[in-house]
């Protein structure tokens, strides 16, 4: 049975995941950790992660990146592994979080679906293709009118997905405001719609002469992010120090 921390346990994703505990034999919930104590839950909840002084295996993060600095101290402190799905993370939480993993295992991922995660794959195939052809490459992502951080950490990590495939320097773009010059074809434009109830959407396009390609993902309901992270969280549980994503868990399936 592998316990589990839910930090953010009162928001959109904690709640998912409870949900989604409460189905699974191997899987318990020993302790939430939210700000926002209003809700009822089947576990004790803390609100400061500082204050959870209950014995778990792992900790699944869907909460702000505000509260990640906390986090990982806590967890390099006792040695306890993160699954952190939490977005929006500044340089300097990078660095932290590389830092954290020298200390307990850390399982970071922008996006905890099968889906994104064979999509990223997918494009270290193709885009050297097609940007060796001259095609350009934009992604758009669409998210609810709830979401704090923007571009999308999705949209960030299929970015750097292509670049990581391509010979060549490529940067990101998000704002064309300003911009008085044509498109620089080793730029990755990245733009954010927000609206309404939208899940996720993200679209990579390769445009070229006369020809795009799209490639799509659309989420149809937050559970799809929820299983991923608690099969993460089955995989980090024993784990030592070091850095892990999410092909990890699919591969080892
Ligand atoms: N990796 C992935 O696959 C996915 C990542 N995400 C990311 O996960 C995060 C949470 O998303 P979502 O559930 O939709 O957001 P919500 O705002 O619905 O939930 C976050 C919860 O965390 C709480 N919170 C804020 N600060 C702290 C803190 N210091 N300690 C503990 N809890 C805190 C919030 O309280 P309050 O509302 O009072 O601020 C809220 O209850 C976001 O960064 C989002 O981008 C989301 C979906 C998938
Ligand atoms: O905030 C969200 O909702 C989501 N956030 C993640 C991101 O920033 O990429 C993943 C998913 O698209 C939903």
């Amino acid at each position: 049975m592998t316990r589990i921390i839910m930090n953010g346990c009162n928001g959109r994703m904690g709640q998912c995941i409870s949900g989604i505990c409460k189905d699974d034999p191997d899987v318990t919930i020993v302790a939430g950790v939210d700000v926002f104590t209003g809700l009822t839950n089947e576990y004790p909840v803390f609100d400061d992660i500082a204050k959870c002084d209950v014995e778990a295996d792992v900790v699944i993060d869907f909460s702000n990146a505000k509260a990640v600095d906390a986090l990982l101290d806590y967890c390099a402190q006792k040695s306890l592994p993160v699954v952190l799905c939490s977005t929006g993370l500044s340089e300097e939480q990078l660095a932290h979080v590389e830092e954290t993993s020298g200390k307990c295992a850390v399982l970071k991922s922008a996006n905890m679906s099968v889906g994104i995660n064979t999509l990223m794959k997918v494009l270290q195939m193709v885009a050297p293709v097609l940007a060796g052809a001259g095609f350009d490459i934009e992604i758009v992502e669409k998210h609810h009118n709830q979401k704090l951080d923007a571009p999308s950490g999705t949209a960030l990590a299929l970015a750097d997905s292509i670049k990581d495939s391509l010979s060549e320097e490529y940067h990101d773009v998000y704002d064309r405001s300003q911009v008085r010059r044509k498109r620089d074809p080793h730029e990755i434009g990245i733009s954010a719609v927000r609206g309404g109830t939208i899940v996720g959407d993200h679209d990579v396009i390769f445009a070229g002469q006369d020809e795009v390609i799209t490639l799509s993902h659309s989420a149809y309901s937050r559970a799809i992010f929820g299983k991923g992270a608690v099969e993460a969280a089955k995989f980090l549980a024993g784990k030592g120090p070091g850095r892990y994503d999410m092909s990890d868990v699919i591969d080892a399936k």
